[in-house]
Parts: C-alpha cells; structure tokens; sequence
C-alpha cells in the first residue's frame, strides 16, 4: 500500500451525509467504546465504525461481510437480509447481517442506489502471528459519485461526482470530476443556475460545505433525489467548511496537474471552483483510500462555449432517455452501434455537449468522410473484444485493477498498434492523423503484461494462478515444489503398500486434516509402528507418518509462501504499470474517439444520411429532413415510409407557425429539425438529403405537457415556467420548438398568452422558431410580422378512417382542424363523436355571429410610470450647489428620519 497519502480515519470522522445530518444525535454503540467488557473483536470494530460514523461498515471476517448493531438493522432493512445475533458483547447481544464475499457487489450495486455509502473494511494483518483479532482497515468507501468498480458501473456513462461552493456574492464554484476518466471540471456560475448544471450532469454525489447560509443549503437540499444516468438518485453530502479553502483548492489542482500555474488552463482566479475542487478532490481521495495519480487533466466549462441543452430540450428531444424514462428507442440508442463502452461514453458526450465553435465538428466531419470511402469496417473489427482501457487505467492508477483486465489491457494494446498501423495511410485527415499517433502502445507495457501474467488467470489474486511461469524464479521454485508434490505422493503409496502389504490403502489430503494415510478398518492389523493415527472413520482409520508431517509441512508451505509471493508481485506490476497512465490515458481517449468515429460512418452509411456545412450566415436550411428515430420506428414495424420534408429558416422567415390536426406529423417535424441541427453541431451526420446550419447557441424546446408533482407543478405551472426561461433565454442564434403553448389553460387565456409569447420570440428575442399550434387565430400572426411564414401539415378526408395523414409540410395555414375525426380514429364511441360534431357546429355557428375584431398580437400601451419611491423624490429636490456644510447635515438628517419612516434602506 505504498504511496497512500490519505489518513482514511481522519477523514471519516468529519464525513457526514447531509440526510443523516438533519435527523437526531441517535444512541450510538460507539458510546460504549470505553467499556472494558467488550469483546477484543467488538473493540476493534467500535474504533473503526467511530471512525466511519455515518458510513455503513462491511467488517471482513473470512468469507463474509459482516455488519453490526445499528448498521445490521439498516442493512438488513435495505438489502431484505436476516437480522441475526454474534454472540454477546458488554454484556448485550450483537445484533448482526452478513453478505457473503463472493457477491459483495451485487450489494453494494443495490445500497448505492439506494443513495448510500459503503465503508470497506478488510483483514490486513497476518493470522498466523496476529495476537488477538487480526488487524483490519478501511481500505475504500464506495459511494454513488466514486464508482470505479466495472461491476457497479454502466459501461455507457459515468458516475460524477460534484461539489460546489457558495461564493462570498451570488455566484457558487463548481467542480466535478469522473474518477473513471481522471478529468476535473471547473465552473463557476451564478447562484439559481446551480440547478440547471446540476440537471445536466447528473452527479450521483453533491458536496457543499456545513457552513453556508440557510438559503444555499436550501437550494442544494432541493437537488437531492434527481436521477443519475447510473440509475440511482443525487445524493448531497455536508463536508467540513475548512475543506472549501480557496488557496488549498489551487494548490491540490496544481500538485494533480504538477504544474506551477493554472493560467494554462484560463483557470486562474476561479476562487469558487477552486475552493469547490479542493474539497472534490479531497473527498475522492478519501474514498479510494489513496491519492489520484491518474487524475491529470483539467478543464474550465464556461457556459457559453458550448450548445446549450437545458433538460427540458433533452428530454423532449429523447436524446438519451425516452419520455417514458426508458433508455430506448433515444436518439443515443439508435447512434451508438461503438464497440466499446470508451466509444459509448464519448459518442454520449459529444451528442449532450456539442461546441458552439464547429473546428470539432468539422475535423469528425472530415474523419467521417475518410472511413466512409476507407476501411471503417476493418477498424470496427479490430475495435469488437478491446477491453475498456479508460476504466482499466483508472483502476491501476488506483490499484484496484483485477487480473483479467490487466489481461485484457495487454491484449488492447496489441489491437492499438494494429489500429494504428491501419490508420496510418488515411493520414491526410488531420484528426484520424493525430489518433493513429496516440494510438500507438506506450513501449514496454504489453510486453510487460504478457510476460508476468498467465493468459487466463484467476478472477482474484488472492487465489493465486495469476503470475506466468518464468516471470519470477523463487516463484517457479515454490510452485515446482506444489507440482512435483503429485509424484512423491503416488511413489509414497505404492512404498507403503509394498512396505506394509495392504493393497487398498491411500495416501490422500483434505483441508481439515491435512495429508494422511488411509486404511480400512479389516487391515488395521498390518499398521506398523510409526504409523500415528489421526482420525477414525465408520470404516478406515487415518494415520500420519513422519515422513509424510514432513512433506506436508514443506507442500503446505510452500504453498503459502507462492500466494504470498503472486500477491506481492501483482503489487510490484501494479507499481510498474504507473509510470504507463499518462500514455494509457491518451491512448484510451483516442481508442474511445475511433470507435465513436467509425460507429457515425456506419450509422450515416446504413441510415443514409448526409454530411452537413456549416455557414456563418444565419439560418437553418434541411433539405428532405426526416427524423431518425420515427423513421427507425416505421421501418422496424413496417408501417409505411418516413415522408421527408424541407425546412428553411432565414433572416425572412425566422417562425414558422405550424398548423394542422392532431396525428398530423407537427410534433415530429419540430423534433427532427432539432435533432438534425443537433447532430450537425456534434459533428455527425444527419438523415437528409441536404443541410445548411447557421450558427447555433442553444435548441429550447416547449413540448407537450406534464405534471411535475414531485415539485408540486401543475401541467400550466410547467408549462409557463418552461416558456419562461425560453423568452428569458433565446438568443438571435437560438433555435426554439414551441409546440401548443397554452394548450394547459382556458381557451382565451390560452390563446391570448399563445399571442404574447410568439410576438415576443419574434420581436425581441429574434430566434429560430418552431411554433405549432391549435389555435387558429394565430395563423394571422404572420400577416403582421415579416419574419413569420406560415406551413400546415397536409391530410386528406376520405378512405376507411375518414382522414388521410399526409405528414407532408406545405405552405400556408391549415384549412380546417380534424380533432373530431382523430377523436374517432382514436375508439371514442359514436355517440360521443356524434354529440361533439352537433357540439362543434353549434360553437362555429355562435362564434361567427359574436365575431369581433381583436388585434391579438399588438404591443399593450406602456405602463403608466409608477410614483417614485418618496426618499428618491426628496433626494432629487435638494440642490448640492446650493447647500452649505451645516444646510448638507441637516439634509442628510432628514432623509434618514424620512428613510426610516417609509422602511427604505439606509
Ligand atoms: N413525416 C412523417 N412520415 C411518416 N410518419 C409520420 C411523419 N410524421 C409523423 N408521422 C407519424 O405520425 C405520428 C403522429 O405524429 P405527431 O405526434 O408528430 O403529430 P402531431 O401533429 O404533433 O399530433 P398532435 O397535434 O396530436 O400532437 C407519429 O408518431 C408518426 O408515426
């Protein structure tokens, strides 16, 4: 355990989880640490849960995971496990649950998804000399932001872990740090934006520190619970205040980075996020029990570099969750054909955050178009079986790496070269160029692998049968002893036979007893002398002999002593291997790129999509767009064509009202233009025939309508408060889908906010705008706007179901609507239908002869200017030319009686 700079007890004692925080100081065990009738073993287990306090502790006692008194019962409750008793101890019973070794991750998978932590505590003393319970330690805490375990982990995301730091004003410092991929994160941003990163990073953990003020803690609070692409719930975690130091924060960053500086990362002066990094990096220390050799890269995520994707546009989008919750049919599911779980995480990335700025886009763009017309297939080929070399290093970086992966990093390696080797004459492309140069294994490291371990070793090192033959000569000895143990024993029993005259007799060794001699119960005459009986059975009787104790004591030996030696070899390769993270962590990131790129080439080639420009003129122009994941669906259930369609935004005709029935195709083309613009900007390739893509700050999107009741949301409240920060947000550059906004409310209300907020998209903030709607009325919009056009999806009366859906876009405003005629497509009973057409007439006919008209779309008359606030109004009358020392004091005194009086501030 060499290079362990982290004192797990010190750090235990201060880590408290915020939910644990807020209940009462319960009675606890360790209370009774100072009682001397404690068992020794209890003893030694009450020092180290007083050390874990609020951290669930898995005692190691053989082949169990054992857990005590409060812990037992909350265990017992989660996992659904027996509730036992070990004994007594101080006089009271231990109340006890045990999970067994083997499947400890099984448990540890449900517990952290259940938001909760996991203290591992193993045997690291040696039985044989230990006087008293062996010596045992925290060796990690396993909590849901520090996953590294390939086992608790899904290969397709990562599990974050965050914190943040309320600054000294409004604004608080982020920093998050994926302990899989060895990169820390900086940002800082203001206060209520918290949130909104949080939602789209998904953290599994949120640190924040004891002392903030009660309205921060409020807004952290509020985030727990939020879900995590691992499939549990954010958990936030309170740390100690002097953990969010600024200074020390800088100086944990810059001795991870080994660097003097950070200004070459532009993160100087980010005293928030420092401080928040500080405590980040402190913490994932203390989990894995050592520090992070891997953890070397650094990025500042400032806001505006990237596209932004508030939560409502991914999920409305189902880019990565459908809206049902489930992981497919997602936009990402129908992408991500890698080969790797590596390619699966960055092809994620780079669809969730594309960059403004398209030099990366266009360099995958470029790379795409070499492996379509070049050996993708090869490569793809090459990528099936490479193990997940991110997620390898990470673990060797924190030594936890198992055999069999340190096997498969070998065997990586050699399929890096060959990647390399391929790519090298596609080396006019700058960016496949540089991968088949990062690609190359670092010397030395393969080699090494395959020299020191077998080629199908054990799960475990502790159960030896890792190590290769040759690569340690005290090894081969003491295995040579094991071996030639088979022969010695088949000679010793035929000697004896001979020696003795019985034929039936073994020689044999089981674990209880050891080696012994067996013979049946009719020859036990014959037994000689030095024959020493050491158990008797119904029908033979077992004896040792000297000459046998011997050989046992040296095969049992030496047995031992080869575990001992495969253990602490492993941990020599394990050292050997760190000097190789730097190279493993660049050649995994180009390894995860390559399978992200060649997964794009297949996807375009299947799909037949197009490659897309990029122009700085405004605008968004598709040419025969279709929506990939409804064009999947149709030709999975074979229920007819995708209809493609155009779609042409500009400086002219930056809204688009869309009109049309229900079941039309509205919501779908709104959805694919935004998925193409999407997949454009993350540098892929788009199902159309052609596409133009102006700059693009953000896609907001409005669609359809759900109750958030775990926030206690009506359908309305959501409705308008995502329409809020839309209008607060979308920029000239911004692309908005607005699909039936005001549908949650009255029809005037509705219709009336319907018009308000589409001049205000048009007027002010000047975005991109996909505006479909029932209201017919506001098909007049574009009359008084010139940069509104109106487009209908087309259907037909007529066949079997008395409506033919066309999903064809056309221009103009719809005809008429057809929710009566959907309504019976849909089952409603004909009665009901019957009772609505009679309904609707009536209306049509009422609504005409009432017919007004009302400008829905003019500006209101400015507000009357209020009355100004009595302190300004006396203010504004003094005159400081015309004040003298003594006229200035008696003013001053005035307004602070008059400041008083009215309650303003002084
Ligand atoms: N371009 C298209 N080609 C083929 N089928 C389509 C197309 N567009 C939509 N569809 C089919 O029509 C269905 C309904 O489409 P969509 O939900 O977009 O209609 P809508 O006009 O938004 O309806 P509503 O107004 O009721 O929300 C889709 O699920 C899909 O099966």
């Amino acid at each position: 355990m060499e290079g362990q700079s982290v004192c797990l007890h010190a750090w235990g004692d201060r880590l408290q989880s915020s939910a644990l925080s807020q209940c009462p100081p319960a009675p606890t065990v360790t209370d009774s640490l100072a009682t001397p009738a404690h068992t020794p073993m209890m003893q030694q287990y009450l020092a180290l849960k007083a050390g874990h306090p609020h951290t669930l502790l898995f005692y190691r006692m053989g082949d169990f995971y054992e857990l005590f008194y409060e812990d037992a019962e909350k265990a017992a409750r989660l996992l659904d496990i027996t509730l036992t008793q070990r004994g007594q101890s101080a006089g009271k019973p231990v109340v006890m649950a045990g999970v067994p070794f083997h499947s400890v991750d099984t448990y540890l998978g449900r517990l952290i998804k259940l938001g909760e932590s996991v203290a591992i505590c193993e045997q690291v003393g040696d039985v044989a000399t230990a006087k008293g319970p062996v010596e045992r330690q925290v060796v990690r805490v396993v909590t849901p932001g520090t996953l590294t375990d390939a086992e608790l982990l899904s290969d397709k995301s990562e599990a974050l872990l965050m914190a943040v730091h309320a600054g000294a004003r409004t604004g608080c410092g982020l920093a998050w740090l994926s302990l899989t991929q060895g990169i820390v994160f900086l940002a800082q941003c203001a206060s209520d934006e918290l949130a909104d990163w949080v939602a789209r990073l998904a953290p599994g953990e949120l640190l924040y520190s004891a002392e903030t003020t009660p309205a921060f803690e409020q807004r952290v609070m509020a985030l727990a619970g939020a879900p995590t692409p691992q499939g549990g719930k954010l958990v936030t975690v309170l740390r100690p205040a002097w953990a969010f130091d600024a200074a020390l924060g800088e100086r944990k960053l810059l001795d991870q980075l080994q660097a003097a500086s950070l200004a070459a990362w532009g993160a100087d002066g980010l005293a928030d996020a420092h401080a928040a990094a500080g405590a980040l990096l402190a913490y994932a220390e203390h989990t894995q029990g050592r520090a992070l050799a891997h953890v070397r890269s650094l990025q500042v995520a400032r806001f505006d570099e990237r596209i932004d994707l508030p939560p409502s546009t991914r999920r409305n989008l189902e880019l990565v969750q459908t809206l049902r919750g489930e992981s497919s049919p997602t936009l990402f599911s129908l992408l991500d054909t890698c080969a790797s779980g590596m390619g699966s995480r960055a092809l994620r990335q780079w669809l969730l955050e594309p960059k403004r700025d398209r030099a990366e886009a266009r360099e995958r763009l470029g790379a795409i178009a070499t492996l379509r017309s070049g050996p993708w297939q090869r490569l793809r080929e090459r990528l099936k079986g490479c193990s997940d070399v991110e997620r390898i290093t990470a673990r060797i970086a924190l030594r936890q790496a198992k055999p069999r992966e340190l096997v498969g990093l070998g065997q990586t390696l050699g399929r890096a070269g060959e990647l390399a080797a391929a790519l090298a004459p596609l080396g006019s492309d700058a960016l496949l160029a540089r991968l088949a140069t990062e690609l190359q294994p670092p010397a030395g490291c393969a080699e090494l692998l395959q020299r020191a371990l077998l080629a199908e070793p054990s799960a475990l090192v502790r159960d030896g049968g890792v190590i290769a033959d040759g690569f340690d000569a005290e090894l081969d000895e003491l295995r040579g002893i094991q071996h030639n143990s088979d022969a010695f024993l088949i000679e010793l029993e035929a000697r004896e036979r001979a020696r003795t005259g019985i034929a039936n007799l073994r020689v044999q060794f089981n674990k209880v007893h050891g080696f012994y001699i067996e013979v049946t119960q009719g020859q036990l005459d014959r037994v000689p002398d030095d024959y020493k009986r050491r158990q008797t059975l119904k029908n033979a009787e077992r004896f040792i002999t000297p000459e046998l104790k011997a050989f046992e004591d040296k095969a049992l030996s030496a047995q031992e002593r080869s575990l001992a030696r495969e253990k602490w070899l492993y941990e020599g390769l394990l050292d050997t291997l760190q000097g190789f993270i730097d190279p493993l962590t660049l050649l995994a990131r180009a390894l995860a790129a390559l399978d992200a790129l060649c997964a794009l080439t297949e996807r375009s080639l299947t799909l037949n999509w197009c490659a897309p420009s990029f122009t700085s003129e405004p605008g968004i122009e598709i040419r025969g767009g279709r929506h990939p994941v409804v064009e999947a669906r149709l030709a999975e259930t074979g229920a007819g064509a995708f209809i493609p369609n155009d779609t042409v935004l500009g400086p002219k005709a930056r809204m688009q009202v869309i009109t049309g029935p229900n079941m039309g195709g509205k919501s779908t083309y709104m959805r694919q233009v935004a998925v193409i613009a999407l997949l454009a900007s993350m540098g892929s390739h788009v199902p159309a025939q052609a596409c133009r893509l102006g700059p693009l700050d953000a896609i907001h999107t409005r669609i359809g309508a759900a109750d958030d009741l775990a926030n206690a949301q009506s359908t309305f409240m959501v409705e308008m408060t995502e329409a809020a920060q839309i209008l607060h947000t979308a920029t000239p550059n911004s692309l908005v889908l607005m699909d039936e906004i005001g549908r949650g409310t009255s029809t005037f209300d509705g219709l009336a906010l319907a018009g308000g907020i589409a001049a205000h998209l048009h007027d002010k903030a000047r975005c991109f705008t996909l505006f479909a709607t029932h209201y017919f009325e506001l098909t007049e919009f574009p009359a008084t706007h010139h940069a509104a056009v109106n487009v209908h999806v087309s259907a037909a009366e007529g066949g079997s179901k008395g409506i033919v859906f066309l999903h064809q876009i056309e221009p103009g405003p719809a005809s008429r609507s057809y929710g009566i005629q959907v309504a019976r497509l849909a089952g409603v009973p004909a009665p009901v239908v019957q009772h609505a057409r009679h309904a609707l007439a009536a209306l049509e006919a009422h609504s005409a002869e009432q017919q007004t008209q009302v400008d829905l779309f003019a500006p209101p008359p400015p507000a009357e200017a209020p009355e100004p606030h009595p302190l300004v109004a006396a203010m504004a009358a003094i005159d400081p030319d015309a004040l003298s020392p003594r006229d200035a004091l008696d003013q001053l005194y005035q307004l602070k009686k008059l400041a008083t009086q009215t309650g303003a501030p002084t």
